[in-house]
This record gives C-alpha cells, structure tokens and sequence, in this order.
C-alpha cells in the first residue's frame, strides 16, 4: 500500500516580481507564465501519474497557490481542497503588501531565531514547522494509500523534511525550490503508524524543463 505525496510549489507569481509581502492581501495570484506553468504542471502530473491518479489536492489558501491547484484539480476531477496548514509564513496584518525587504529590515526582531520571530508578529520558524508538518501529515493519514497533491509553497515543500524525514527544526542544510516545481515523497509503510513511516524522496524541484524564475 504505497502512499505518494507530491508537493508543487506555486508558479511564478505577482508578489515574487514586486517583491512584497504576499499575503492573504497581497498576494495577487500568478503572472501570465505563472499560470502557463500551471497548465504545463497539470498536464505534466496527468502524463505522469496516470496509473495512479490523485484521489485529493490540497493548496494553501492563498491566491497563487489556489490558482496553480485549480488546472491539476480540473485535470484529475477533483474539486481542490484549500487548507491554511499549507501556507507559508503567517504573516502580521500590518505586513501584508508591504515590500519583503522593508517588513525584514524595519520591523526585524533583534535576536530573532528558530523560536523567536525574526519580525515583530510574524510566526517563528519553529511555528511554522509544526503547523506545516501537522498539516501534511494529517492529509496522509487521511489518503494512505493513495496519491495526492499538495500545492503551496517553498516553506510548504521544505516542511515535507521536517514531517516525513524527521529533520530537526534548526536544518543544517539550506534547500531552494524552483516555482512551478514538483517534489515526490513516497512510503510503504502506514504513515499511521508508529515508529513514524520511512519515506523516500523521489524527487526535489523537478521543473520539467522550466527555466528557474
Ligand atoms: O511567501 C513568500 O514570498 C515565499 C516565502 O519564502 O514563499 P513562496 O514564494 O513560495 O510563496
């Protein structure tokens, strides 16, 4: 009984170009490419998982993630479901629009680390693993056994490492996930079930030919 995770980061969206905070505010969904990447991911994940198609996908509830979620869910039937566990940082309200660069720099937290918030309000690191990875394996619990996809986002992909590889919350390794990528864990084992399932990674931030935005 092989359950299969594949995690898509989102494609190339309006924030990364501007460079602002890209919250439930500022996030204005994808560009033209990134929704062309959309429609190549969905047509990518349908050559290739045919055998085994997703039961379910899941995105974060935010725009750019929804909208890359909505082809890969039209392409395999499926109505997505948007879960808030998947997003990226909770970001403060106040932060939401304002440019990235700013909201680090101004409101930056001094001894900000993996339990403190590196800005004032925002969620701390250590935060953000365990809601992601609780997220993640709450989706495998509920399809093992099955395939599913997961749209969201850099933090979305690297907390796949913390849930189902058992890294520490501080990582001794830095990991950079192209837009409009796919990464696929799989395990055999119950994901269930205790001690924790081994996965394996099959894949990390296969673009398929994309050019890294
Ligand atoms: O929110 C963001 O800007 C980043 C943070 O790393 O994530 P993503 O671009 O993957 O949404």
């Amino acid at each position: 009984m092989r359950t299969r995770l594949i995690f898509v980061r989102h494609g190339e969206s309006l924030h990364q170009l501007e460079g602002i905070v890209g919250g439930p505010r500022g996030c204005r969904g994808l560009t033209a490419l990134g929704h062309e990447q959309a429609h190549d991911l969905a047509n990518r994940l349908t050559n290739e998982v045919a055998a085994d198609r997703p039961v379910a996908v899941y995105s974060s509830v935010l725009r750019r993630a929804v909208e890359t979620a909505q082809p890969i869910a039209t392409a395999f039937g499926v109505r997505p479901v948007a879960d808030c566990g998947l997003c990226t940082w909770h970001t403060p309200p106040y932060a939401d629009g304002l440019p990235t660069a700013r909201f680090r720099t101004e409101h930056a937290v001094p001894g900000g680390g993996v339990f403190r918030p590196f800005e004032e309000g925002n969620e701390s690191w250590a935060e953000l693993v365990v809601r992601v990875s609780r997220a993640i394996m709450e989706i495998a619990h509920r399809h093992r056994g099955a395939t599913v996809v997961l749209v969201g986002h850099s933090e979305t992909v690297e907390g796949a490492f913390h849930a189902l590889a058992a890294q520490p919350v501080f990582r001794g390794f830095d990991l950079d996930v192209p837009p409009a990528s796919i990464t696929e864990w799989t395990t055999d084992h119950d994901p269930g079930g205790w001690p924790p399932a081994r996965w394996t990674l099959r894949r990390f931030g296969d673009t398929g030919g994309w050019a890294k935005a």
